[in-house]
């Protein structure tokens, strides 16, 4: 039985044995074969699937770490600016914890997956009549000046928890993989994963205080080059200043100024990677190639690292012979209109067919 982030990586976390664990069973997603793109690029590829969280995204692997932190600092509310995703799960991880929550989020910018679930798990919903930026600036004021407790990226437990991912794809993999994708929006993603590949591959001691002592052997022999793909619409990060108006059908990655801005610098750099745009079109023909090729159902923005390895292919820039691990980062019933629209935009029409056998037969070509 898999026991939440947590508790699989303890020694590797800022817990120790008095901390109370909030958990929904986070982390221990699919690393599933990727065989059309495999095929397609010569590569060994790979796709770790985050939408198979509790709340449908990968956001509960820093979520469980964000509200056990905030019930160990006693508060009794959290807040969040959040596109969807980190709502969600806020919302549902508070629920777990008894705590209240608040979340800020674009006022029509936010599908509707998510906005049922802050609802349900009982958050105090405001839509602010702005972008998430404005909706994270005002988040942030908040906590500075009232007792609530900001889980937003900004805040480390949030790393900390989401560095488990690379964790978890070492452990199945056996070791790290050539280079690591995944889409870029508020950059809390790729610094984890990119946290989470280095200390793997050295020797690590917990810096927590009252955690278990000793020094824990590196596990995997080399990191990743870490290939991050922004939306072109909202792409701060390649083109190398804020983004003021950020656009795009991908509305989890409609973020025009990055809180972990320079930690995505750094992973990339020091990775040896790339931060890069993908268009709309490009991202919606990724997410049905996954849909239709890999039978991995993902919301738009999830596709953008898949996005990313097709544009890098198709210009020659990936070698053969590599082994690649994309993030897919969340369910596509979280955003499941597109899958209902076709390429042209048009509505799909499900065939309509009286109730009898031969009419059926016929609709599927065997008569
Ligand atoms: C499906 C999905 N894929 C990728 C990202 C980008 O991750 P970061 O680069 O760590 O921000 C998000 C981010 C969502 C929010 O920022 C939010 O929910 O407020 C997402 O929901």
């Amino acid at each position: 039985q898999w026991r939440g982030v947590i508790r699989e990586y303890a020694d590797r976390l800022p817990v120790t044995e008095k901390t109370k664990i909030i958990t929904l069973g986070e982390g221990g997603t699919p690393l599933v074969p990727a065989r059309a793109l495999s095929e397609l690029t010569g590569c060994t590829v790979y796709l770790k699937v985050e939408g198979m969280n509790p709340t449908g995204s990968f956001k509960d692997r820093g979520m469980t770490m964000a509200i056990t932190a905030a019930v160990e600092a006693g508060a009794k509310a959290v807040v969040c600016a959040s596109t969807g995703n980190t709502s969600a799960s806020a919302a549902a991880y508070a629920t777990a914890a008894g705590l209240n929550c608040a979340v800020l989020v674009p006022e029509g910018k936010i599908s509707m997956g998510k906005l049922s679930q802050a609802i349900a798990h009982g958050a105090t919903l405001l839509q602010v009549d702005g972008n998430f930026d404005n909706c994270l600036e005002v988040a942030r004021k908040l906590a500075e000046a009232y007792p609530v407790f900001l889980v937003n990226s900004v805040n480390p437990a949030r790393i900390e928890g989401q560095k488990t991912g690379s964790f978890e794809v070492v452990d199945v993999l056996g070791d790290a993989p050539d280079i690591h994708a995944l889409p870029v929006g508020n950059a809390g993603n790729i610094t984890a994963y990119w946290k989470g590949y280095q200390e793997y591959a050295a020797p690590y001691s917990n810096p927590t205080p009252g955690a278990d002592g000793g020094e824990l052997p590196a596990v995997s022999s080399k990191t990743p080059a870490m290939w991050g793909f922004q939306a072109a619409g909202a792409a701060p990060i390649v083109a190398g200043h804020p983004i003021d108006e950020p656009d795009t059908i991908a509305t989890a990655i409609r973020i025009g100024n990055p809180a972990s801005w320079e930690q995505a610098i750094a992973a990339r750099d020091e990775s040896g990677g790339v931060i890069e745009a993908v268009t709309d079109e490009q991202i919606l023909e990724a997410h049905r190639w996954l849909s239709s090729q890999e039978g991995v159902f993902v919301e738009p923005a999830s596709a953008a690292g898949v996005a990313g390895i097709l544009k890098k292919h198709r210009s020659g820039e990936l070698a053969s012979g590599q082994s690649i691990v994309i993030t897919v980062t969340g369910h596509g019933l979280k955003d499941p209109d597109w899958a209902l629209k076709l390429p042209d935009g048009s509505p799909v029409q499900p065939e309509k067919v009286e109730f009898d056998v031969v009419s059926v037969a016929r609709a599927l070509g065997l008569e």
